[in-house]
């Protein structure tokens, strides 16, 4: 019957129609895209690239290389090198000795590293200024995004404050005890490192109302989401995180020397290889996480230097939460709790309180009720700026906002101009919060980070960060409220002009 003239139509017909749905659905698109992108016409690429267009807004322009900002870089760029090629020639003969064994066991595996000083984790060390963690303009961070996507990972270990909490550090003043989440430090072949947190959560769960914050579980697309967040207001705070998929056999428990790490691998009864930590409480088998069979997602925060390098403080925030049932801190009963504050130092710097007023904004954004500390570089003494680190916490429920993470701002009535400007700009249509983040997130390798519901309740929020500090200015004006930063450093009272 195929053979029929009737047929041959037919059969040709049929082609005809899934070609033209082919070439619809698929060739033209792809073909439109790239002569939007062959031909440089502004519009289409405008057309497709909110974000690049908000890089490109005046108020993302790259510094002036000459700002003093820019001078002030956290490392010295020839220390910071040489410090690396000692380590560099150190490892080489490490592995000259291994080589030498190897002829004697054939069977041990020795890797061959190369270095150069262009490698990205060292340009990011050495981009560190006292203006933020990375320059606008800077072309390193989507080098160590992709670095960390893709290099090789031939060390695993537990964090320092895990290992403090067994006492086998001397980390005091390092890293307060913690550990009671899972996250491990993973070293490159080319002696970078990122910190590791994997998938605890799928994309689509919510955290139950009933759950306190700090039992909350840690997610790895928060981590990754806020590092974006981070960078679109343009804070630049946070270290640049990545997500990657991780071979729990191959790339963790086959590189740990550590034995305790060892210890908590297990095979489940669906034949994935899993992992707990190993912490005074929630760390059950229960609440381990598992490969498919072994591969896992997790986000990869790029290492600051170290604190031999660059020594950071940690600091109790000032609105922080009370970590039980019951309590209640002094903010969430005193209305007036923020005078107090302003008379305290090192909130008696306009610079360090308008921080932390970008810092709660950040936060309710995000949804993080945990940011019980923050860290800044000592280095820049008052005049740093704070780390946004640790924001796994973040994104739990899309359908909920909590007022009370903008406390500092609603009791303070203080904002920075550029920031105030950019939540402005961030709230338009044309540079919409939730269409820029869509799009930086789709750079990432991982897929869908933040499901559509969250995408759009930065919107919804980011409203309620622009009508909280409408309401101050009605009350102080906006003299009293929109601090533009300058030099000079003093804390008025409201009704004076401000400037910082
Ligand atoms: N990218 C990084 N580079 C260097 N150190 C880091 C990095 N990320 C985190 N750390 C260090 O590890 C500590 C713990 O990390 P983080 O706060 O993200 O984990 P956590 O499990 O939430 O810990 P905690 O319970 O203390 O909040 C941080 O306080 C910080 O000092
Ligand atoms: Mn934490």
């Amino acid at each position: 019957m195929w053979f029929s003239r009737k047929g041959r139509l037919l059969l040709i017909s049929l082609l005809s129609v899934v070609f033209l749905v082919d070439f619809y659905f698929h060739l033209w698109p792809v073909l439109m895209r790239r002569i939007g992108r062959d031909c440089g016409c502004s519009e289409s690429r405008e057309e497709t690239s909110k974000l690049q267009q908000l890089f490109s807004h005046p108020l993302y322009l790259p510094q002036d290389p000459l700002t003093p900002a820019l001078q002030h870089r956290l490392l010295d760029i020839h220390e910071t090198n040489e410090k690396y090629m000692k380590r560099v020639a150190h490892l080489h003969r490490k592995e000259e000795i291994q080589k030498h064994n190897a002829a004697w066991n054939s069977s041990t595996h020795v890797t061959e590293t190369t270095f150069n000083l262009s490698i990205p984790w060292l340009q990011f060390h050495l981009e560190i200024s006292q203006d933020a963690l990375y320059p606008r303009s800077s072309k390193t961070v989507q080098k160590l995004i992709d670095w960390m996507g893709n290099m090789t990972i031939i060390k695993a270990d537990l964090t320092q404050d895990a290992k403090k909490l067994k006492g086998e550090c001397d980390c005091e003043k390092i890293v307060k005890p913690s550990g009671t989440h899972l996250k491990l430090v993973l070293q490159f072949q080319d002696l970078g490192k990122a910190m590791f947190k994997p998938m605890r959560q799928r994309r689509e769960e919510e955290t139950p109302e009933d759950f306190f914050y700090f039992v909350d579980v840690q997610r790895h697309n928060a981590e990754i989401a806020a590092f974006h967040l981070d960078r679109i207001l343009d804070f630049r705070r946070v270290p640049p995180v990545a997500g990657r998929l991780v071979n729990v056999t191959s790339e963790i428990l086959k590189v740990t020397p550590n034995e305790d790490l060892k210890d908590v691998f297990f095979v489940s009864p669906a034949k994935n290889v899993c992992f707990f930590a190993r912490c005074p409480y929630s760390c059950k088998t229960e609440y381990a996480v598992c490969g498919n069979p072994h591969l896992l997602e997790g986000s990869l925060s790029a290492y600051l230097p170290s604190h031999f390098d660059a020594f950071r403080i940690s600091v109790q925030n000032p609105w922080k939460r009370a970590y039980t049932f019951t309590g209640k801190e002094e903010w969430e009963v005193n209305p007036s709790y923020c005078d107090q504050v302003k008379q305290t130092e090192p909130y008696t710097n306009m610079k360090r309180l308008l921080n932390m007023m970008d810092l709660a904004i950040f936060d309710f954004l995000t949804g993080n009720m945990d940011r019980h500390h923050y860290e800044l570089f000592t280095k820049f003494e008052d005049d740093g700026f704070l780390l946004h680190m640790d924001n796994a916490r973040g994104f739990g429920r899309h359908s909920y906002d909590e007022i009370t993470i903008l406390a500092p701002v609603y009791q303070c009535c203080l904002v920075k101009e550029d920031t105030w400007l950019r939540l402005r700009l961030l709230s338009t249509p044309e540079y919409r919060l939730s269409d820029v983040m869509r799009e930086s997130l789709s750079q990432d390798r991982l897929q869908n980070i933040l499901t559509e519901p969250h995408l759009l309740a930065l919107d919804r929020r980011l409203q309620t960060v622009l009508r909280v500090v409408e309401a101050c200015v009605q009350k102080y004006g906006n003299g009293s409220v929109i601090i533009k930063e300058k030099r000079k450093r003093t804390v008025p009272t409201h009704g004076q002009q401000r400037t910082v």
